[in-house]
């Protein structure tokens, strides 16, 4: 099958893939059965979608499909296309029959294509090129390509006297903006025009379409990262800083932007004269060091602990991480879920600043729907001779997605209707959401959308509750690239309302307390956006406090996706702080020693992920315990307390007193020998005197076999089937 063929069949969505669905680019690229390059079927298509309007015009008004049987409209379109638009016209042999039936009649197709040209007042072909793109955007902004210098490994300096050598400075984003859309006389579009970003450091926006900088030496080798200038917002806005903030967890990374965004905070924040060597595979920090003295790339006093759940896209983030040169502090727990990390673990006692980026809509997403609307002419039927009425017209949409106005294109993601609060556009609801991670959810209902967008905004509260429990942290930030106020503001509001916020003193990093260039961001929280649904409680933190409300919607940030000249995605990121006098010295950190201790020689992952609990069941799922109440830990295989060793265990939480023992009583209750030492049973509990009896005061629900009363017995029974053991904090 020739290009044309395979083209003609994606686009008229009868290829082998016509029912997967996805962007055109998607359904092209996993097209395993296409015979054609897949860039070649993706550029013929695209191309050919954005003229299509005009292209069926030309074809309708010469009769093409009247007079030549064999063609299709979408095969005529395509090779019209070639042969009025293409520099090398149509890519097939000279003699080939379809060739040949679109070349006899070049006279006719070209005076219609100067006519079309006319009818839309543009006096160059450049003119019309001009307005044929910014007609495929249906009114959507161009984005420029935003590209961050890796400061691991590059500088913006040398980046301008490398990867853009020869271009143009500009002042503006604006500008660049601008150029993306301006023609050279010769049919190339856009202009080597870049700016230097105002607001984050290390940024550079590229007039789009003009290079492909993936080809490039500096991204191969990890000198600069393709992100977009919102998500640089968040690594920017929590600015982790080692002597401050230790520790730096990214708790949902893949790919890794924002992973080697930090990495390359954290590396320039280095003190200037000294730095711990950091082990990225012992997780080691070893001596200190002159850091003149140490050439290494990535010496810090700070590691970076990276979770990504899923264990396929953690691997593009090793990669990414390491191609970044942060590899060497920064360890990357692939396949891991930041909810099953325990807060309480050692490892974790110095993270003081965490990033949670997690799964959400994607509504702020650009570019996902990457096929403008295809316009086909229409076929002649046997009894009409001609079909140039527009009327009679079909028109296909490439993608899977709604397009209710009709808009020619459909470049820029349809925005799902808005849930409270957001001011986005009121369109009818799309039938495939697709999430930032690439997954298509359909939704086919206004339902659907809130039902989706609530779940996801409970996963991202849960996250963002289980961030605020670290002990030593003091700075996160939350982010989306969604436009809805569910997943963002609100998850805020309730975040703030939260116990754990609220018992551990957590506040948002409010707007005149962010680094210089979010300050400056103008785009922030969404006034209506501010109050919860009814029957959602903010206990106060909110409601009736109009001055703490606008604080938080001040403090908060967001970017659109609109026309406005910022050529940013649609992005959401708050800051929140505690100054950290509140809660954790005595109740955290302690258990931080406990846990630490617990540790040791245990498999820590097992035990934490076992639903079961600690202790040994039987087939009814009871725990087991031994004559005196005491369960067996699955870990061990042993007791969870030694009774032996409870006499000096001043820790145990298990007290166990004298009956009818006064604290100032002076005589000694227990037994002794002829040498003094205490007389011991079986169990290695001492023998007391005669009439004197043991009870339980506190925890357990041990019965001594002898001696030992349970007054406790029935307070307790109720715990015997519960996931969690009464007796002894575990
Ligand atoms: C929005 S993406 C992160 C993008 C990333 N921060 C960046 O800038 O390159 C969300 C990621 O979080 C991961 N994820 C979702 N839930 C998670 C969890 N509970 N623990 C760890 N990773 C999770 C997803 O698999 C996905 O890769």
């Amino acid at each position: 099958m020739s290009l044309y063929h395979e083209t003609a069949a994606i686009l008229t969505a009868a290829g082998p893939n016509a029912t997967h669905g996805g962007s055109l680019k998607s359904r092209i690229f996993k097209d395993k059965s296409l015979k054609s390059p897949p860039a070649q079927v993706y550029a013929l298509a695209l191309e050919t979608s954005k003229w299509s309007a005009i292209l069926k015009e030309v074809v309708e008004a010469s009769d093409l499909l009247k007079h030549e049987r064999k063609l299709t409209p979408a095969l005529s379109l395509l090779l019209v296309h070639d042969l009025l638009l293409s520099k090398s016209g149509i890519a097939l042999p000279a003699t080939h029959g379809l060739r040949v039936s679109i070349e006899r009649h070049k006279a006719r197709l070209n005076s219609e294509f100067v006519r079309a040209r006319i009818r839309r007042k543009c006096a160059t072909l450049d003119a019309l090129r001009t307005q044929v793109e910014i007609g495929a955007r249906g009114g959507c902004p161009v984005h420029p390509r935003w590209i961050r210098v890796n400061t691991l490994k590059s500088t913006v300096e040398e980046q301008l006297a490398t990867t853009f050598k020869g271009w143009e400075v500009v002042e503006s984003v604006a500008e660049v903006i601008q150029a993306a859309d301006a023609f050279d006389g010769q049919g190339k579009k856009g202009k080597k025009v870049i700016h230097i970003d105002g607001h984050i450091p290390n940024l550079i926006a590229a007039c789009p379409g003009v290079a492909d900088f993936t080809k490039t030496e500096a991204y191969k080798s990890g000198k600069i990262i393709l992100q977009d200038k919102a998500s640089c917002f968040p690594a920017y806005l929590l600015d982790p800083r080692p002597e401050r903030d230790g520790d730096v967890m990214d708790t949902c990374a893949a790919p890794g932007n924002k992973t080697t965004h930090l990495a390359a905070i954290v590396h320039s924040r280095v003190e200037d004269n000294k730095a711990i060597v950091f082990d990225g595979k012992t997780g080691k920090k070893g001596n200190k060091k002159k850091r003149g003295e140490e050439e290494q790339k990535g010496t810090t006093t700070t590691t970076i602990f990276a979770f990504e759940k899923d264990p396929h896209r953690a691997k593009t983030l090793q990669k990414m991480v390491k191609t970044a040169g942060s590899d060497t502090f920064t360890v990357v727990n692939a396949g891991k879920d930041f909810l099953k990390v325990n807060p309480l673990d050692a490892k974790y006692r110095n993270v003081g600043a965490l990033l949670l980026d997690p799964s959400c809509s994607g509504s702020g997403i650009v570019g996902r729907d990457d096929a403008p609307t295809l316009h086909l002419p229409s076929a002649p039927s046997s009894s009409s001779s001609s079909s140039s009425s527009s009327s009679s017209s079909s028109s296909t949409n490439t993608n899977t997605k709604a397009n209710p106005k009709g808009k020619q294109n459909n470049n820029k993601r349809k925005s799902p209707p808005t849930t409270t609060g957001t001011t986005e556009t009121q369109e009818p609801p799309a039938k495939v959401l697709i999430d930032d991670d690439g997954v298509a959810i359909p939704v086919s209902s206004q339902a659907d959308l809130e039902a989706r967008i609530a779940s996801l905004a409970s996963f991202q509260l849960t996250l963002l509750q289980h961030a605020m429990s670290f002990p030593a942290a003091r700075r996160i930030t939350y982010s989306t690239c969604s436009i809805h106020a569910g997943e963002n503001e609100h998850v805020v509001l309730r975040a703030l309302a939260s116990d754990v916020a609220k018992r551990r003193g957590w506040r948002v990093l409010k707007r005149q307390e962010q680094v210089e260039g979010m300050r400056r961001w103008d785009v922030r929280g969404e006034a209506e956006a501010m109050t919860l649904e009814e029957g959602i409680t903010t206990e106060g933190v909110m409601e009736e406090k109009e001055k703490e409300k606008e604080e938080v919607r001040d403090a908060v940030i967001r970017a659109y996706y609109r026309d406005d000249g910022r050529g940013v995605m649609g992005f959401f990121v708050a800051g929140f702080v505690r100054d950290g006098t509140i809660d954790d010295p005595v109740y955290l950190l302690d258990g931080v020693e406990q846990q630490q201790q617990q540790q040791e020689g245990e498999e820590e992952e097992e035990e934490q992920e076992d639903p079961e609990g600690p202790f040994v069941r039987d087939e009814q799922g009871r725990i087991v315990r031994d004559e005196n109440g005491i369960p067996t830990l699955k870990s061990t295989g042993k007791k969870a307390v030694d009774l032996k060793e409870l006499e000096g265990d001043e820790e145990s939480s298990v007290e166990y007193r004298i009956e009818g023992q006064e604290e100032e009583d002076e005589e000694e209750p227990y037994q002794r020998d002829g040498k003094g030492n205490l007389v011991r049973d079986d169990e290695g509990l001492p023998v007391l005197k005669e009439g004197r009896r043991w009870k339980v005061v506190k925890g357990g629900k041990g019965q001594k076999a002898e001696g030992v009363s349970d007054e406790s017995e029935e307070e307790e029974e109720g715990s015997e089937d519960g996931d969690e053991w009464g007796g002894f904090d575990d």
